[in-house]
């Protein structure tokens, strides 16, 4: 990637006249470098002064005071390396398409014909050929933004300057454009060489820049600028894109200022490598786990040692009044676990189910996390991740992630669900759905190989 300077704005501040004759200030000392190659963001809130700025290094606003350069020359006047989009489409609606995105270039004085065909490079080059001879009234809110994208690149501007561009549109069809004007950027054509995309949508700016520039509010200033170094195409689910969301989040939201963001975000990275380090050679994949809990499994149990020599499946499912189906779940959970023997459909309890069944309540939740830890990889993982992590503490959907790996999402969430349920009950860890987080117990200082031994 080059790093020419195509724009440079230094030290720019904005004070606008209200009506009441007051001075507001809107701009204070921002500075900014777009370089070729690149797309940045600027994000900030309702008011943080975001158009105003883009403006100023449009060319179209005047700054209070600072500079703004474009390939080193100070402007004078409207921004000639810069092409303009913006939220309402601003298109004239008595032209068609083609004398729409046409009218950049006849302002230019190029000729009829090289204007012709300019802009039906530029229709075609974001999706609108055949669209020619229609008029703005007879297209949808994404097609129109299209054309407006085209009467911008048919400029070939060295920077290509977005208002909010998706922000009027529905979130297919948002999502769908900024995929094509990624690829027009991406293209190895001369199309444009840098984008400067104004939102407030965190998710849009990760998505789409290089940089994203967080400006704080009143007047606007520059809080942050955060590199985004994220393979392309992103994949917005992926937890490298979430963190880099929440991170830019916690900075946007002042929740925290960016030295305590990175923390925040390192912890994250953190977690995922206790995570990964705790997977090691388990097997998640192989078997589901049954969807059974704790309580149904000792219920069972309760039931099989009243039969000293085993029941069948059938009668204990008539004895239960449950469809044989509904029991399997249990019956494979207690095989599981050790706690039942089954053959030919008859289900006895071994030594240690008969040990687990006969204890009191502290003594089976021991023997419980004992038998969970040594026969169920997903809670070796979850009790192995909590202990490597440094606070004691995981993001539940790192764990949930692994799941997706080798299951449907339908069965990674009963896996994660059932194996809570059981770390709970063997007072391993607990889970707080609400903010995601997954914690060590307090009383499971237990390493694996003593539990191992107990059993
Ligand atoms: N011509 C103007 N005269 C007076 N005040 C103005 C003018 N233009 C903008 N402002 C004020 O400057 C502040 C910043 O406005 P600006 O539109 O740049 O913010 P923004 O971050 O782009 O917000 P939004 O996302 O709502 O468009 C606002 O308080 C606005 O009212």
């Amino acid at each position: 990637m080059q790093t020419n300077s195509i724009i440079e704005a230094r030290h720019i501040n904005k004070e606008f006249q209200s009506d009441k004759g007051n001075e507001l200030k809107v701009l204070d000392d921002m500075s900014l470098t777009l370089n070729e190659g690149e797309v940045v963001a600027l994000l900030g809130r309702s008011g943080a002064g975001k158009s105003t700025f883009l403006r100023i290094l449009a060319g179209l606003v005047p700054a209070t005071s600072g500079s703004v350069t474009y390939r080193g020359k100070e402007l004078e006047g409207p921004n000639p390396g810069v092409a303009l989009v913006f939220q309402s489409f601003a298109l004239m609606p008595w032209l068609t398409v083609e004398a729409n995105v046409e009218l950049g270039l006849q302002a230019r004085g190029v000729p009829r014909n090289e204007r012709k065909k300019l802009a039906l490079e530029a229709l075609d080059s974001i999706g609108l050929d055949g669209f020619e001879s229609a008029y703005p009234k007879e297209l949808s809110g994404g097609m129109r933004q299209r054309v407006g994208i085209a009467r911008a690149l048919v400029l070939k501007p060295d920077a290509l300057f977005m208002d909010e561009p998706f922000s009027a549109l529905d979130v297919l069809t948002a999502e769908n454009l900024r995929q094509e004007v990624l690829k027009v950027w991406s293209a190895e054509s001369d199309a444009i060489k840098s984008i400067l995309i104004v939102t407030h949508n965190i998710e849009e700016a990760v998505q789409m820049a290089n940089r994203v520039v967080v400006l704080g509010s009143h007047p606007g200033h520059v809080i942050a600028e955060v590199p985004i170094k994220l393979d392309r195409p992103r994949d917005k689910q992926s937890e490298e894109f979430q963190s880099t969301v929440d991170y830019i989040y916690s900075i946007l939201t002042g929740r925290s200022d960016e030295t305590n963001a990175r923390r925040i975000l390192q912890s994250k990275v953190r977690d995922k490598e206790a995570v990964n380090k705790s997977v090691q050679e388990e097997d998640l994949g192989t078997k589901v786990l049954p969807d059974a809990t704790p309580g149904g499994l000792a219920g069972l149990a309760d039931i099989v040692a009243e039969h000293p020599g085993g029941i069948d499946m059938a009668d204990l499912a008539a004895t239960l009044s449950f469809e044989v189906d509904d029991l399997f779940p249990l019956i494979d959970a207690g095989l599981l676990l050790g706690i039942f023997d089954a053959d030919n459909g008859h289900v006895r309890l071994t030594s240690l189910g008969k040990r687990w069944q006969q204890a009191d309540i502290l003594e089976a939740k021991e023997m419980f996390s004992s038998m969970i830890l040594q026969r169920v990889p997903l809670v070796r993982v979850i009790d192995r991740a909590l202990k490597n992590s440094e606070s004691k503490t995981l993001h539940g959907s790192l764990i949930l992630d692994l799941l997706r790996a080798h299951h449907s999402d339908k069965e990674a969430v009963q896996q994660f669900e059932t194996a809570i349920g059981w770390g709970r009950y063997g007072e391993l860890f607990d889970y707080d759905a609400d903010d995601d987080r997954l914690t060590l117990d307090p009383e499971n200082k237990a390493s694996l190989p003593q539990q191992e031994q107990e059993l």
